[in-house]
C-alpha cells in the first residue's frame, strides 16, 4: 500500500499557514523519520496525515483513495506522545482497548501489558504503561500505516527499546509502514529507512 501526502498546507490561523506544500509518499516496506524544528507542526501534520484534521488544502491518500473517505476501521492509525489526553479516564483499561480493532494477545504480551491493568482506570496507570495501551490499540488487524509522534519519550531507555523492538519486528511480519516524529537523532537512525527534513515557512 502507499501512503501519501500532497501540497498539504494548514495552518490553525486565517492567513498564516503553520506549513505549505508538503510531499511526503510512504511504501508499506518503508520507515520515514521526519525531521523539522520545534513548532514547525509535525503533531498537526501527523493529525492530518492520520485522517483526523482535514489540510487547507492538499489531500492525504491512501492507495489513491481520499482518506477522508474511508468508512469504518481507518488503516491508519496514530499514537501520539501524551497518552493521557487520547484515552477516556472514565474508562477501564478494557474499555480502552476494545476501542480500535481486534487486538491480539501475543501483541500484549509483546508489549508487557499485564492483564489485571485492563481493569484499571488510565489515572491508575503509569504514563509508560498506560502508552503501551495505546500503541496496541493502534496495532489493530487491519491497521496498514503507523504514525508515532515522539511515542517512547516518556519511557525509560531499557523499556523504549524493548517497545521499539517489538514494534519494527511487527511493522515488518505485518508490512505495516510507519511515519516516525522524534527529537532524538539515535533514534531516527536506528528505525527510519528513509529521513524527510522539512522546514518552517521562516526557513525557505
Ligand atoms: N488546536 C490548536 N489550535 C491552535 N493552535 C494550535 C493547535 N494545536 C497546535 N497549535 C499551534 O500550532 C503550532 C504547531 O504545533 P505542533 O504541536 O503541531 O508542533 P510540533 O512541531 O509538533 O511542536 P513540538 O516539536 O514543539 O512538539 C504551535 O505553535 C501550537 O501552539
Amino acid at each position: 500500500m502507499i501512503l501519501e501526502a500532497k501540497g498539504i498546507s494548514f495552518g490553525y490561523k486565517k492567513d498564516v499557514n503553520l506549513f505549505d506544500q508538503v510531499q511526503i509518499t510512504v511504501e508499506s516496506h518503508e520507515r520515514v523519520g521526519i525531521i523539522a524544528p520545534s513548532g514547525f507542526g509535525k503533531t498537526t501534520l501527523c493529525q492530518i496525515l492520520a485522517g483526523y484534521i482535514k489540510p487547507i488544502s492538499g489531500q492525504v491518500l491512501l492507495d489513491g483513495k481520499d482518506i477522508h473517505k474511508i468508512q469504518g476501521y481507518c488503516p491508519v492509525q496514530m499514537i501520539w506522545q501524551h497518552p493521557e489526553k487520547v484515552v477516556n479516564p472514565r474508562l477501564r483499561m478494557k474499555g480502552t482497548i476494545a476501542e480500535g480493532d481486534e487486538i491480539e494477545e501475543r501483541i500484549m504480551d509483546g508489549l508487557g501489558i499485564e492483564r489485571d491493568w485492563l481493569n484499571r482506570f488510565p489515572g491508575e496507570l503509569s504514563g509508560g504503561e498506560m502508552q503501551r495501551f495505546c500503541i496496541a490499540r493502534a496495532l489493530g488487524k487491519r491497521t496498514k500505516f503507523l504514525i508515532a509522534d515522539e511515542i517512547s519519550t516518556m519511557l525509560d531507555l531499557i523499556t523504549q527499546s524493548q517497545i521499539w523492538n517489538f514494534l519494527l519486528a511487527e511493522l515488518a511480519e505485518r508490512k505495516i509502514g510507519l511515519i516516525v516524529v522524534t527529537h532524538s537523532t539515535p533514534l531516527i537512525e536506528r528505525i527510519a529507512t528513509r529521513q524527510v527534513v522539512l522546514a518552517t515557512n521562516y526557513d525557505i
